[in-house]
């Protein structure tokens, strides 16, 4: 079994303009010193008018933190009004891009393939895709929850080489859990998550399977963090509205990283 380091995502939405980001960094980076990065990734992940701010504040501080964007374009550049180019992205210093969102494929009637095709993009750009699949509260009650996700994930990473799958990162968030305060229980965050890990062996193989991050979402507080990532396949977790409060964020980023908390 490889050895995966947890890594903890704080997706700010659309949440924070560049003088808030600035200072939410800063908190948060004060109040996570630097010991707790041997043994968790923490990176956030704010609005796209965000990142340059958060850029000089990571570079010029030296943070070992890391920052991504929240989607991006599935095209290089041209004739896109409103969309950001992957490249863009990682001129910016972006490790992550957030693809396949639940509030992207429900708001902005995001495809498997577009989402394939976003992942293709990000990985172009050297950035690390976080690709997102997440069943509804309909399929979950009708049991049907496990095949919902194997189905998106293969969807959304059809094609893509065993070299391409080694290098993204899946989320697990049943959109039932999503801002609701429902959290998914360990189990249950540990049965998808597994079978998604098999789902990638199938596509990839094995050792690859072993060593990609698999997250869960929904919910996540530092109240819970501890149970979800002590699961066997769960390797972190993308946490939304926990990851405004840079006290709980930096809690639950040092749980994540096995304590003590700062
Ligand atoms: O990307 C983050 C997820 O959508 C989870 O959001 P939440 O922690 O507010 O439930």
């Amino acid at each position: 079994m490889a050895n995966r380091k947890p890594l903890i995502a704080g997706n700010w939405k659309m949440n924070l303009n560049h003088l808030e980001a600035i200072g939410l960094v800063q908190k948060i980076a004060f109040a996570l010193p630097t010991k707790y990065f041997d043994k968790v990734d923490v990176t956030v992940i704010p609005p796209f008018t965000d990142i340059r701010s958060v850029q000089t504040v990571v570079d010029g501080d030296k943070l070992l933190l890391t920052y991504g964007a929240q989607d991006l374009s599935a095209h290089d550049s041209g004739a896109y009004t409103g969309e950001i180019s992957g490249a863009f992205l990682s001129k910016l210093g972006c490790t992550f891009v957030v693809v396949g969102h639940s509030e992207r494929r429900t708001l902005h009637a995001e495809t498997d393939d577009v989402v394939l095709a976003k992942t293709k993009a990000a990985l172009k750009y050297e950035l690390t895709p976080i690709v997102c699949v997440g069943e509804g509260l309909e399929i979950r009650e009708a049991g049907e929850h496990v095949a919902y996700n194997i189905a998106q994930l293969k969807g959304s990473l059809a094609g893509l080489s065993a070299d391409e799958i080694s290098k993204v990162v899946i989320a697990y968030e049943p959109v039932w859990a999503i801002g609701t305060g429902r959290v998914a229980s360990a189990a249950d965050a540990q049965e998808v998550c597994a079978a998604l890990r098999t789902t990638l062996a199938e596509l990839a193989d094995q050792k690859i399977a072993d060593s990609v991050r698999v997250l869960y979402g929904g919910s996540v507080n530092a109240k819970n963090v501890g149970e979800i990532v002590g699961q066997t396949d769960v390797d972190g977790a993308l946490v939304g509205g926990a990851s405004l409060k840079s006290d709980e964020f930096a809690t639950l980023s040092a749980i994540a990283a096995g304590g003590p908390l700062p």
